[in-house]
């Protein structure tokens, strides 16, 4: 029981089917009916399947997409895709790839480096060889080909550019396969948080060019969030859509503004991590915190998997690296570490199946807090929880106010599906309204003025009831916005804050 009580990570179902099956066990037959019936009550009536069945039913209406230009999934015509490429074979091309050779589509693999190509035939081939003889099957290892260069990409109808997190090498590549590519191939970027029109603005098709953003590890993880501008066809939104689809993974639209609508809101729950550290917290702390609420890993350990470089890449492209900001910056130029060696914060394991606390980290944090005149104070699990928690959610609010995401219930999937986020809590839209809006507002209040560099000026929710149909509300916000580091992520000419 104590081995299903941690792996539920919360959730009160899996503990009682235990229960159910240990009366059925141990009971006379009329006492452990009596006793799986109580059970069941329970759970019925439970919040936990609430929350549940407003996922299902979120992960359906999402499949029933439009976007505000009219677009909709009953009234565009996907094209078919027979062969694609993905461009760039690092932690998340070679994720990437798998899926398509996994639905059976044909796919070329490209690298620029040939060392990278060799590592990622291997990853690719390792990967599609250990999930083929799980299922029984035989791998697909004749669908994928890898190539060094653009010369091969004539034949596909659909480039997937997965390159480094950079604005000027990803419009580099963009123009090269404009060139390289037919004039009818669909042209996508799995950019953690570029601006997609600035990258359709350099091709020959910006009609044809979407964001499909994959998440960390991309076999895995069942989400895909597609990016439209305003640009992109109906036809191209229809056909990664599709895709997604046939990936097995569940596709949710959204407009494009700097880390669209996941990592836009991870943006500010990572922020309120890294000042809990400055203030006292440490890594374990605020991962465990994070765990016991239900995630698979706390943030910092994610942080670590995904690549605390991308996370460097995504905030120097918004201009936000340099001196004098929050200690994760430090940590990764100081050690030069990358995803899976040793991590910036907590795990010294590989492969993020082991945590363990890191002595250098800690007395990097003590010397950086004396550094900066900061008094560590206790933390408590409460203040991690609603900090990281409701800084999230805030900016959710905010982008539905932006008209960026549909509703309340593309967020929650993009949670759930993306980040981890515990299904049996709903997703963070979900939590709020369970937890009380009211309530979730006075404590952004709260530590919005307890601490002066608590950023996140709380947004107004808009009434609970506020969903898909009904369209997202458009609140009156209060706060001034010029405090919220999002506006500053706003240059002037960029992202369009209202597809
Ligand atoms: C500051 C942050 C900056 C990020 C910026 C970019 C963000 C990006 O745009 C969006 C994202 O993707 S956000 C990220 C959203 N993603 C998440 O939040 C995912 C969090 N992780 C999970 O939910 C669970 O680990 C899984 C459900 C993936 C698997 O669970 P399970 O079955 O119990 O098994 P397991 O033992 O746990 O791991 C199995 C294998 O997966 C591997 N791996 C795991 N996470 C990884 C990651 N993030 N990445 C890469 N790899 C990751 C793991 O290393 C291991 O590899 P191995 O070679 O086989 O040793
Ligand atoms: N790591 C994550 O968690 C994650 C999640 C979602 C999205 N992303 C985004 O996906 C993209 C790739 O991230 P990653 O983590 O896989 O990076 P990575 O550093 O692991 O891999 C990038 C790969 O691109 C290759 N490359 C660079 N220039 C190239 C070119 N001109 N032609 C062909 N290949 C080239 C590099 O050799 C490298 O193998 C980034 O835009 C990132 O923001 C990352």
């Amino acid at each position: 029981m104590a081995q299903v009580r941690r792996r539920a990570r919360g959730a009160i179902a899996p503990a009682a089917c235990v229960q159910a099956i240990r009366a059925a066990a141990t009971l006379p037959y009329s006492q452990g009916m009596r006793r799986e019936r109580e059970l069941m009550d329970t759970l019925f009536n439970s919040g936990q399947a609430r929350a549940m069945q407003h996922c299902f039913f979120s992960q359906r209406s999402v499949g029933r997409w439009s976007t505000p230009s009219g677009m909709r999934w009953d009234n565009s015509r996907p094209r078919p895709v027979h062969k694609a490429a993905v461009v760039g074979l690092g932690t998340m091309g070679r994720g990437i790839v798998v899926s398509f050779a996994r639905a059976g589509i044909p796919v070329l693999g490209v690298e620029m480096d040939a060392k990278q190509l060799e590592v990622a035939r291997k990853t690719v081939t390792a990967t599609l060889e250990r999930d083929a003889q799980r299922r029984g099957v035989e791998p697909p290892l004749g669908l994928v080909r890898f190539t060094v260069g653009l010369q091969d990409l004539r034949e596909v109808d659909l480039v997937i550019e997965a390159v480094f997190e950079d604005m000027a090498l990803k419009k580099r590549v963009f123009r090269e396969l404009s060139s390289a590519c037919r004039p009818d191939t669909l042209l996508c970027s799995n950019t953690s948080s570029l601006d997609l029109d600035q990258l359709a603005a350099t091709t020959s098709r910006p009609e044809l060019v979407v964001g499909m953003h994959f998440f960390a590890p991309a076999h895995v993880m069942k989400l895909l969030e597609v990016i439209y501008g305003p640009r992109s066809s109906p036809t191209a939104v229809a056909t990664a859509m599709q895709l997604g689809k046939r990936l097995g993974k569940v596709s949710v639209a959204v407009g494009n503004c700097p880390g669209f609508v996941g990592n836009r809101m991870l943006k500010h729950y990572v922020e309120q991590a890294n000042f809990l550290l400055e203030e006292g917290a440490s890594p374990e702390q605020v991962d465990q915190a994070l765990e016991e609420f239900g995630f698979p890993m706390g943030v910092f350990r994610m942080s670590d998997l995904s690549g605390l470089d991308v996370g460097w890449r995504v905030r120097k492209e918004s201009g936000l690296t340099g001196p004098g900001v929050a200690p994760g910056e430090q940590v990764r130029r100081r050690q030069g570490r990358r995803r899976q060696a040793v991590a910036g914060t907590c795990t010294t394991g590989l492969g993020g199946r082991e945590a363990k606390p890191d002595p250098w980290l800690r007395s990097f944090l003590e010397e950086y807090r004396s550094r900066h005149g900061l008094r560590a104070r206790t933390v408590s699990q409460q203040e991690v929880l609603e900090r990281c928690l409701y800084a999230l959610v805030n900016e959710g609010f905010r982008i539905l106010e932006d008209g960026i995401a549909a509703g309340p219930e593309d967020i929650d999937v993009i949670y759930v599906l993306g980040y981890g986020w515990p299904p049996h809590r709903g997703g963070p839209m979900f939590h709020a309204v369970a937890v009380g809006l009211p309530t979730v507002l006075e404590r952004l209040e709260h530590y919005h003025q307890a601490h002066p560099r608590h950023p996140t000026a709380p947004a107004q929710p808009p009434p609970a009831e506020a969903g898909r149909q009904g369209q997202p509300a458009h609140p009156e916000v209060e706060g001034d916005h010029q405090e919220c580091p999002q506006s500053a992520l706003r240059p002037p000419d960029h992202y369009h804050s209202s597809p």
